[in-house]
């Protein structure tokens, strides 16, 4: 028979197993990091792996200032991947980008440049290229992913059987189709084992390769890979903050494509700074309430990763989010826009992922809702953006004071004030 002490002690031990896997984990990803530190000569004798803690805190500040030691593999050839491998490889890194197209490979080899997604710069010559996937992922310390959302679950799929104690990062900024999947959720449903981390921020790829200075969030539980994603891409241009939030970081990165295109379709129609500055403020509270109900901390939208990419995105033709909304704005259909961008705007497929689940959860997004009809029920823009106007009186900020609070206070007064009237008038009738 067991006590309610045993099924404590069963908890107690369920969670001591949680928590010592996630140290495992974590500890394999520092003992390699610290192994070839030392084995480099950088570290002076080698270190007992299950001494980790205290030894990763003397070998980080090494790796900082020498992060050769790491071997990381970016697949996803298209500009984020290529921008932020060049990063990694003009930082010292063993670095390998991984594109599925053999031919493209070849070229970008040859040439140094990746043709197709960022013409005219030139990339880092100690950067490696590989069509091989398994000899990309096979004894890397860190496996960054930069495919579209809609590769990625098969993308996890075919790197499975290659992984061993690789940590893997999602730079990836959609969701999945149908699913409403983040990419963290997939790595948990694919990998459950690795540990893991999802990078995002106001980084137009074209700015990074440029040497424009640039910011972006790791957001991982683990501390170590937090480190050593920021030992890898850290440099004089490019600053690397960190976040345990990982699903306010993610949904950040998401979100923040719906409203990328509401406001490329708004500078279509020419609209003064007030209006934007109303759009994209009350799209920052659109995603920090989507966040919450996803449970995020809504004081992460206010990061990089939320306010600062949206302010990026939402503000820049270089966004190809952007490029769809303003497409849109100027008559073309949905299909066309995307035809005519040829490259990866998350933010379409974005808007019937959260149109759908905001519905179906009774969660209040009229930009996106609005967005959606105009899109995708072929509602006039106009319409429906003077009717957005139309959506009563809310409070500005929900966190500090509540929509509910106001709108029963507000709404009773209007119903009395309403009723009053009408019966005025059918006095007057008599
Ligand atoms: N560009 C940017 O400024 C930023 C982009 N991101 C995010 O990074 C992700 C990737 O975007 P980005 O690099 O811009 O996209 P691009 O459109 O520039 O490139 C997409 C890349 O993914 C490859 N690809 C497409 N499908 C598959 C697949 N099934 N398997 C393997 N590779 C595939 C494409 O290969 P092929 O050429 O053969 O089709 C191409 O190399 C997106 O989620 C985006 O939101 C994040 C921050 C900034
Ligand atoms: O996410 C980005 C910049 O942070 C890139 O935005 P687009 O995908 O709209 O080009």
């Amino acid at each position: 028979m067991t006590s309610p002490n045993d099924s404590n002690k069963d908890t107690n031990n369920e969670h001591n197993d949680t928590d010592k896997q996630s140290s495992d984990k974590q500890n394999s990803l520092l003992a390699g990091i610290i192994e070839r530190a030392t084995k480099s000569g950088l570290g002076r004798k080698k270190l007992n792996p299950s001494a980790v803690e205290s030894a990763v805190a003397k070998n980080m500040a090494k790796i900082h200032s020498n992060p050769t030691k790491l071997r990381l593999a970016f697949l996803g050839g298209g500009s984020f991947g290529t921008a932020m491998a060049n990063l990694a490889a003009r930082n010292g890194c063993d670095t390998t980008l991984w594109v599925r197209n053999k031919r493209t490979v070849k070229a970008m080899a040859k040439t140094q440049t990746n043709k197709k997604y960022l013409p005219g710069h030139k990339l880092d010559d100690r950067l490696k290229y590989s069509h091989d996937l398994a000899a990309a992922v096979k004894d890397k310390d860190i496996i960054f992913i930069a495919v579209p959302g809609l590769a990625f679950r098969e993308t996890l799929k075919n790197i499975a059987p290659f992984i061993s104690g690789q940590s893997i990062v999602s730079l990836t900024k959609g969701m999945e189709k149908d699913t409403f999947a983040l990419m963290s959720d997939i790595i948990k449903e694919e990998l459950p084992e690795v540990n893991f981390g999802v990078m995002s921020g106001p980084n137009l790829a074209i700015e990074i390769m440029k040497n424009m200075p640039s910011a972006t969030v790791i957001a991982s539980e683990s501390e170590p890979l937090r480190h050593a994603v920021q030992a890898a891409l850290h440099s004089a241009f490019f600053r690397v903050f960190a976040s345990d939030d990982v699903k306010g970081v993610e949904l950040g990165g998401a979100l923040k494509n719906i409203y990328a295109i509401a406001m490329g379709m708004a500078a279509a129609y020419e609209v003064g700074e007030n209006t934007k500055a109303m759009i994209l403020t009350r799209a920052l509270a659109e995603m920090s309430r989507f966040g919450v109900e996803a449970g995020a901390n809504p004081l992460t939208f206010l990061g990089l990763s939320g306010v600062g990419d949206l302010y990026a995105t939402c503000n820049s033709e270089l966004s190809r989010n952007f490029r769809i909304g303003n497409m849109l704005g100027r008559g073309m259909n949905i299909d066309a826009a995307v035809k005519k961008l040829g490259q990866t705007a998350e933010g379409v497929n974005t808007i019937q992922q959260v149109h759908e689940k905001a519905t179906r959860e009774g969660i209040y997004m009229p930009i996106t809702h609005a967005l959606y009809a105009v899109i995708y029920e072929d509602k006039a823009a106009l319409g429906v953006a003077l009717h957005l106007m139309e959506a009563g009186f809310r409070s500005d900020v929900e966190f500090v004071m509540a929509h509910d609070h106001s709108n029963a206070a507000l709404t009773a007064h209007m119903k009395s004030s309403a009723s009053k009237t009408a019966d005025k008038d059918s006095d007057k009738d008599k």
